[in-house]
């Protein structure tokens, strides 16, 4: 029997199986069908997905995440505060502040720990990818042009969209009511559409004033989250860009699972301070093929 070690971890209730890769050895080729079977909420653990923490090259650590349908994305805003937390408390990096890399880069997490346990973490994301080729998305405008306020017909509903890659691409509608927001037709239909050839995030964003904003998210590979990292970023620079909130300015994003806090730094990086909770560790019987196959 196959078996491993995991940690479930959330971010906001963004909630994902972690496994330690510097103790556990998954093979490469069945990460897609591991991903889907620990999600499955009634013959697995019940998750948004997998998060792979392990040895990196190029930074302090590495981050890889699959989700709940088995696809791999680039970046996780939630999953990297989870597991800036899981290293410091496991003593794999021995200092606050620590790079971590992703598919999409490499980012800056710092945890705020009071008594060796930590409930915060900062990253700085980066800087945003604003050109169509980044997220990519096919139309009429240049591949170099940004994707700003474009009209889009999606499921009967007139929607202005702008476009915004953190790593991972992002659809971003600003709404006047969030509670109205088309989500569960809108989100499935465009995350599948032929003009974002690698999929999309879509969010719905309602901005309060120039530094709240109340967003939902339909994950690319998951649907329905209660969070999404980098989405709540996107959401941030997208509001930035037209004229709906202020660089260097704070913004708390009020997503389904709890508050973030986000800064556009007029250095051009986004940062972003949350939570990170460990929920439960065990051991998972995986009932996919053999590993040594
Ligand atoms: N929940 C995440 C993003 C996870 C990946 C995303 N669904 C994608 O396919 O790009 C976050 O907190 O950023």
């Amino acid at each position: 029997m196959n078996q491993f070690n995991f940690t479930k971890m959330h971010g906001l209730g963004n909630n994902y199986i972690y496994v330690d890769t510097f103790k556990e050895n998954l093979p490469e080729r069945e990460l897609p069908a591991i991903a889907k079977e620990v999600s499955n909420p009634h013959t697995g653990i019940g998750s948004d997905g997998l998060i792979l923490i392990g040895k990196s090259d190029n930074a302090d650590v590495m981050m890889r995440i699959f989700n709940n349908d088995g696809s791999e994305a680039k970046n996780c805003g939630n999953g990297l505060r989870c597991v800036a937390k899981y290293v410091y408390e496991h003593e794999i990096v021995a200092k606050e502040i620590f790079s971590i890399e992703t598919l999409g880069g490499v980012v800056q997490a710092q945890v705020h720990p009071e008594a060796g346990q930590v409930t915060q973490v900062t990253i700085n994301m980066g800087e945003p990818r604003l050109k169509r080729s980044d997220l990519p998305m096919i139309g009429s405008g240049s591949d170099n042009d940004f994707v700003l306020d474009e009209l889009l017909e999606v499921e009967g509903h007139q929607l202005k969209l702008t476009g915004v890659s953190m790593g991972n691409p992002h659809a971003i509608f600003f709404v006047d009511d969030i509670e109205k927001a088309p989500l569960l037709t809108v989100g499935p239909t465009l995350e599948k559409s032929e003009i974002f050839p690698e999929g999309v995030n879509v969010e719905f964003v309602e901005v309060v004033n120039e530094n709240e904003m109340h967003f939902r998210v339909w994950e690319r590979g998951s649907g329905i989250t209660q969070a999404c990292g980098t989405g709540a970023c996107a959401a941030v620079v997208a509001a930035v860009q037209n004229g709906k909130a202020k660089r260097n300015e704070e913004v708390v994003v009020h997503l389904s699972g709890g508050d973030l806090y986000i800064t556009w730094s007029m250095e051009g990086e986004v940062m972003m301070t949350g939570p990170a909770v460990t929920i439960c560790e065990g051991i998972y019987y995986y009932n996919g093929k053999d590993f040594k196959n």
